[in-house]
């Protein structure tokens, strides 16, 4: 089998512009632009390029922007200060604090500090709550998982039910919001982490395979069952010989030669996260107004299926 290349970076451009789309309507209508508010603590020189695409693509979509920037020594109680701030500025609808923090800084404190109906990040334990009750339309989905669904439903069709589908990773950010909606899109779910037995009879077991355990090429060949759909989380930088080069968490010439369709690293999920993130940013705009939420990323390709209420 070849598999077919799941595009994110295409996906990705093709939902920025209909976010940009919206926005535009949204301000003509109401003279409210979306409003962006970025924390970055030190110098972690991915999380520079990561905020950096944020702050640029929303401003690109016609979104108010503003950039905070601390030192790498800030305290717990600046960044919390700069948190309240964002939360006290009526012109800002989203708000993200940029992980990895500096070490010593309470992360689950200062993530928790960020009002819920301004948390695009979807880190807030009422969206993790409202997520985990299956009322992910009341909720903010945390951006990866929400991208990733995207990807599965543009391979795979809008309805996944009955699919046996495997997660590698049980982190707050991917693992268990991504377990959440694969759930409530009626699918089998099983996660695998470190402590799993037997990890590749598990992934074997899987139609749908998401790894994201930050582990270069971990999922080999033979973890794969043909015909299966990789969603590769993983961005792991690796040494090649006096550079480096991007890896995902699955050996990706072996596992396209199994699969159906896998997303590559770099451009297939991490374009996603940003997309997303500007996608939450335009519904709590829409959400502060007291609008409905947009029809963006709910077109053929975007659409989730009806959710299986019963246990
Ligand atoms: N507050 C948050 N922090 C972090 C999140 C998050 O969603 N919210 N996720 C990651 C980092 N991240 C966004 O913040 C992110 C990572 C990677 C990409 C991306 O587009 N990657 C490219 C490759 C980039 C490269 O060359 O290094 C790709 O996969 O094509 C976007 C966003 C942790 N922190
Ligand atoms: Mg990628």
């Amino acid at each position: 089998m070849n598999a077919r290349v799941i595009d994110g970076k295409a996906f990705a451009a093709r939902l920025t512009q209909d976010i940009a789309q919206a926005a535009g309507d949204l301000a003509a209508r109401t003279g409210t632009r979306p409003g962006l508010g970025v924390v970055l603590v030190g110098e972690d020189a991915a999380s520079q390029v990561y905020v950096r695409t944020k702050t640029r693509q929303a401003e690109a979509c016609g979104f108010h922007s503003v950039q905070a920037d601390l030192a790498a020594d800030a305290s717990q109680a600046e960044i919390l200060a700069q948190v309240e701030a964002l939360n006290a500025d009526p012109a800002i609808h989203g708000i993200l604090v940029q992980l990895p923090l500096p070490k010593g800084i309470d992360a689950d404190r200062v993530t928790q500090a960020v009002r819920a109906e301004k948390d695009v990040d979807g880190f807030h334990y009422l969206n993790i709550g409202r997520l985990g009750a299956g009322k992910q339309d009341q909720a903010f989905v945390p951006c990866t998982p929400a991208g990733c669904m995207m990807l599965l439903r543009d391979a795979l069709g809008a309805d996944l039910s009955g699919r046996h589908a495997v997660i590698l990773g049980r982190s707050n950010i991917v693992g268990k919001p991504m377990a959440q909606l694969l759930l409530a899109a009626n699918c089998t779910v099983t996660i695998a982490h470190s402590r799993s037995a037997d990890l590749p009879a598990l992934c074997r077991g899987a139609d749908i395979l998401v790894a994201a355990v930050g582990r270069p090429e971990l999922v080999r060949r033979d973890w794969i069952k043909p015909g299966a759909v990789v969603i590769d989380v993983g961005i792991n930088r690796v040494a090649s010989g006096d550079k480096s080069r991007l890896v995902g968490d699955v050996a990706y010439d072996e596992a396209a030669a199994q699969a159906q369709a896998i997303t590559p690293v770099p451009g297939g999920v991490g374009p996603m996260t940003i997309a997303c993130l500007l996608l939450n940013t335009l519904r709590a705009a829409h959400r502060h107004l007291n609008l409905p939420d947009p029809a963006v990323g709910t077109g053929t390709a975007f659409a989730p299926t009806t959710t299986e209420t019963k246990p």
